[in-house]
């Protein structure tokens, strides 16, 4: 039997008009957002806010990652009628370890309203910037990547870069938070705390426009993105690119990939699949992508979120085409550890129903230090300056939160 998580979980016309009873509006968590916070999501559908750690997930050596989260429900649910719901983060590399838990205290709301936060300020003071690697080293790698295809079977390869950001004081996380929250108010920002040995509060803080998977009951939902083109000030300039880009034929390659593989995934476990056959623009602050709204209804009884969630990923989206190869290529040449970055991020309940963003556009922040990531995917049309045009543009949403800009 599919159920609905209601109680928890009403959605709302107007998002951030009088508080219903008790329940606290969008603007309001996003405001109690704090150093005794663990976890923030803001999605199209709602708002959480999660304080306190009650239960973290475990894995034993081996351990299924479902069973694992059957025994973090266990663990972490009460007596009384609260609905337990797991929160976190899981890495790009499936045999890393997740940071997945059920809050002491999860506040849900309705989603967070377009151009409902208020202007907000620079989260550091001046700082200073190195990327690793280097543009032009970047640029090498891609054509490296170009050459790979050329002598085997890959066809996609999704290669990316850090950014490494030293503030001259501490970098205030709950105004990255805010920052982001109103620069990117129709995706899917997040804030999770990161377990760390010093004891002070390291946080994987972003804001991703991509739905790995959403699942309702029956419904699931999936967004997969592929094909960027970096935004213009020039409104002209900026319209011009994004009929480029929807008629790319480089970009639409990319693009495919993906939701064939998306689609593909998800068949067996749907009695019906809606997959358009051509995607639609979406516009960031800072680019232009191609996105694909796939829509399904499950097959009683179904998976939940959490074990489609980990059936999809790493989508050719993040990963590359075929996996394993793409997957060897990133080890090969990108020379940093991924971690949490292109992982996924989101939350879910014991009914299984939940919703799992990409993990991109982010930064982990500890103290004074942001490392940013961001990366692009390679196929056979690209072009090595464009693919580092294209993940300066990604950085673009970090640096504009770090430094209050581009509103
Ligand atoms: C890897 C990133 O983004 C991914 C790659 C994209 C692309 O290559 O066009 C677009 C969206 C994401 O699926 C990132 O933003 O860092």
């Amino acid at each position: 039997m599919f159920t609905e998580t209601r109680q928890l979980f009403p959605t709302f016309a107007d998002t951030n008009g009088p508080a219903d009873g008790e329940r606290p509006t969008a603007i309001a968590l996003l405001q109690r957002y704090d150093a005794g916070s663990s976890f923030f999501l803001g999605t199209p559908e709602r708002t959480l806010l999660g304080s306190g750690v009650r239960a973290r997930l475990t894995r034993h050596p081996d351990e299924p990652m479902a069973a694992a989260l059957r025994r973090l429900f266990a663990d972490g649910t009460q007596n009384d009628d609260t609905p337990a719901i797991a929160v976190g983060a899981l890495p790009f590399a499936p045999e890393a370890h997740p940071v997945l838990f059920i809050p002491h205290r999860l506040d849900a709301a309705a989603p967070l309203a377009r151009h409902a936060i208020t202007r907000t300020k620079a989260a550091v003071r001046s700082s200073e910037t190195q990327e690793r690697p280097t543009e032009a080293l970047y640029a090498r790698r891609v054509q490296q990547a170009l050459d790979l295809m050329r002598q085997s079977t890959l066809k996609k390869v999704v290669l990316s870069r850090m950014l490494e950001v030293v503030g001259e004081g501490e970098i205030d996380q709950a105004m990255v938070l805010r920052n982001l929250a109103s620069r990117n108010s129709a995706g899917y920002t997040f804030a999770v705390d990161l377990p760390t040995a010093s004891g002070r509060v390291r946080r994987l803080i972003g804001a991703s426009p991509e739905l790995l998977l959403q699942r309702m009951g029956e419904h699931v939902l999936a967004n997969p993105i592929a094909g960027t083109a970096p935004r213009s000030n020039d409104p002209g300039e900026d319209l011009a690119r994004s009929r480029k880009l929807l008629h790319s034929a480089k970009d639409r390659h990319e693009h495919e990939l993906v939701v064939k593989a998306v689609a593909e995934t998800l068949r067996p476990y749907c009695r019906n699949l809606e997959v358009p056959p051509v995607p639609e623009l979406i516009a960031t602050a800072r680019v232009w992508h191609l996105s694909t709204r796939i829509r399904g209804k499950l097959i009683d009884p179904a998976p939940s979120s959490f074990d489609l969630a980990l059936a999809l990923h790493p989508t050719p989206a993040v990963c590359g085409e075929p996996r394993d190869l793409a997957r060897r290529a990133i080890e090969q040449l990108e020379g940093f550890d991924r971690g949490l970055f292109t992982g996924l991020v989101g939350w879910c309940d014991a009914n299984g129903n939940g919703e799992w963003a990409v993990t991109i556009r982010c930064a982990e922040i500890e103290a004074n230090r942001a490392n940013l990531y961001a990366g692009a995917g390679i196929v056979s049309e690209s072009e090595p300056w464009r693919e580092v045009a294209e993940t300066a543009a990604k950085f673009r949403t970090l640096l504009d939160a770090l430094q209050g800009s581009g509103v």
